[in-house]
């Protein structure tokens, strides 16, 4: 009542002063100059935009609505809640809906159907709002937000930050995964370039991998923990990260792991390839310039660069040599890729895995592995036989349970991974259906021949290493 009174008040004192004005005009001066100034008071007045303004200030005063805008860019930056907002609504699909807008961002998904009407209801506990598109004069798009001035609070309190966070997660869903890869330095013009991508269609998932089961579910439970860990993070005071060390043979399933991952949490998957790059403050300007919800992956960490102990011996006796710390401005030291981990770079870009790769632990720096860098270190060993169990289902739709361990195939194929190093990989070669025709005996047999061969050549490896052993102990 107040601001209604005050409102009136304020219209009122104009109105009269412009009467006044306009009295005083038509008395003093003759009609020909009466015609001249109030054809420019008006003139000016709509240039000024005088007058759609005090129309404006009326209809706010007096309307119980309450208007905001989301532009689609601020400042020259793109607005993420618009694109949030764009997608909450796309996703308030009902079977009302009449104007539908359908899309497939990713090819293994299915065709999403959204609403796309110009202006849409919605209602929050209890509270209607209406969103509109609307472009301005720039052709810069906003959503704009209208809800009646009893529901402010709510509306501002709440129900907006609910809309970008509902939004966020349908996008993180939907969203296509990308593969970046750094482009050399010398390519970079601004940090858009640092990083080529493509769309992410690898087919792994946890589901067809192949290890021993209790250990999957261990993995998969600890990512799910990461995933729904922003509070946690938060209150332990810890950068909202976890890095993997994935070890083991060739062959073992450590890619096709990071391709699950990525896949399984709908994360980007950043394959950085260390060769390329030059130094630490090259480094740090690619891992700043990735974004959240996405896996760094260092592949063949020991091959990548020299990041043995020699080599942080060698950085330490540079560094007391030269009074200072890690400066190294030729390459990138293990000094300068610990800060990323743990240092305070960690810290840029929430909900980030990192993982690193290796075919052999043993080269690696301790202080590369110690837990609390690598929180998790997972070993992919060679084929055995529960793994087996799982590719025969991939490849040959064989579903195998705990009965058919005792068929004699099972039993062969079971004693025989037992004494012999092979990799999923090659067990998967034998099991591959030939002209897309599956043939589970003739593949069973495959790869009972192919065992045995291997258990052959790796026995007489076995005998002649013993013999060596034996003259060295004996000549030694
Ligand atoms: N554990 C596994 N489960 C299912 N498939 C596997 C597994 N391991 C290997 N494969 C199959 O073998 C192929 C090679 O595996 P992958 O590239 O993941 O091995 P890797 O451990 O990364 O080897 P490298 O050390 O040589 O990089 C994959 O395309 C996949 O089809
Ligand atoms: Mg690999």
């Amino acid at each position: 009542m107040m601001m209604m009174g005050d409102a009136l008040g304020g219209i009122g004192s104009s109105v009269a002063s412009l009467f006044f004005i306009w009295a005083t005009i038509q008395q003093l001066f003759p009609n020909h100059l009466k015609i001249a100034i109030k054809e420019f008071i008006f003139s000016s007045l709509q240039q000024l935009g005088f007058a759609q303004r005090v129309l404006d200030h009326f209809t706010n005063l007096v309307s119980p609505y309450v208007e905001i805008n989301f532009p689609e860019s601020d400042e020259y930056r793109f607005n993420h809640a618009f694109s949030a907002i764009e997608t909450y609504l796309g996703s308030k699909a009902t079977e009302k809906s009449k104007l539908l807008r359908g899309s497939q961002v990713k090819e293994s998904k299915g065709l999403v159907l959204k609403r796309d009407e110009a202006k849409i209801r919605d209602e929050y506990k209890g509270a209607n709002v209406w969103w509109e598109t609307v472009t301005d004069t720039d052709g810069i798009r906003s959503y704009k937000l209208t809800f009646h001035n009893s529901a402010r609070s709510l509306i501002t309190d709440s129900y907006i930050q609910y809309v970008v966070e509902e939004g966020k997660s349908v996008e993180a869903k939907n969203k296509q995964t990308k593969l970046f890869t750094n482009n050399p330095s010398s390519q970079w013009v601004s940090s858009h370039n640092m990083w080529r991508y493509i769309d992410f269609e690898h087919p792994a998932s946890f589901e067809t991998l192949a290890m021993d089961p209790e250990k999957k579910q261990e993995i998969l439970d600890d990512l799910v923990a990461f995933s729904n860990g922003k509070e946690y993070y938060k209150k332990i005071g810890k950068a909202w990260k976890r890095g993997y060390l994935l070890y083991g043979p060739p062959g073992t399933g450590k890619s096709t792991m990071i391709a699950a991952m990525a896949n399984f949490l709908n994360y980007n998957i950043y394959d950085l390839e260390l060769t390329a790059v030059k130094n630490n403050s090259e480094l740090r300007k690619l891992l700043t310039a990735t974004s959240s919800k996405s896996v760094v992956v260092i592949e063949d960490i020991d091959c990548s660069v020299d990041l043995s102990g020699d080599r942080i011996k060698k950085d330490r006796n540079t560094a007391e040599k030269s009074g200072e710390q890690g400066k190294d401005t030729n390459s990138v030291t293990l000094s300068g890729l610990l800060n990323f981990i743990d240092g305070i770079w960690s810290a840029c870009g929430q909900e980030r895995i990192v993982v690193f790769t290796t075919n052999h632990l043993e080269k690696l720096d301790p202080a590369l592995i110690r837990r609390g860098r690598m929180d998790m270190h997972i070993e992919l060993s060679y084929c055995t036989y529960g793994a087996f169990k799982i590719l025969a289902k991939n490849y040959l739709d064989l579903d195998l349970n705990d009965e058919d361990d005792d068929h004699p195939f099972c039993k062969k194929i079971k004693s025989l991974l037992k004494e012999t190093k092979i990799s999923p990989a090659d067990v998967a070669e034998n099991l591959m259906a030939r002209n897309h025709q599956i043939d589970v005996v003739g593949s069973l047999n495959l790869l009972v021949q192919a065992l045995e061969e291997y258990n052959y050549y790796q026995r007489r490896q076995h005998d002649e290493d013993k013999k060596k052993n034996k003259r060295f102990t004996i000549f030694g």
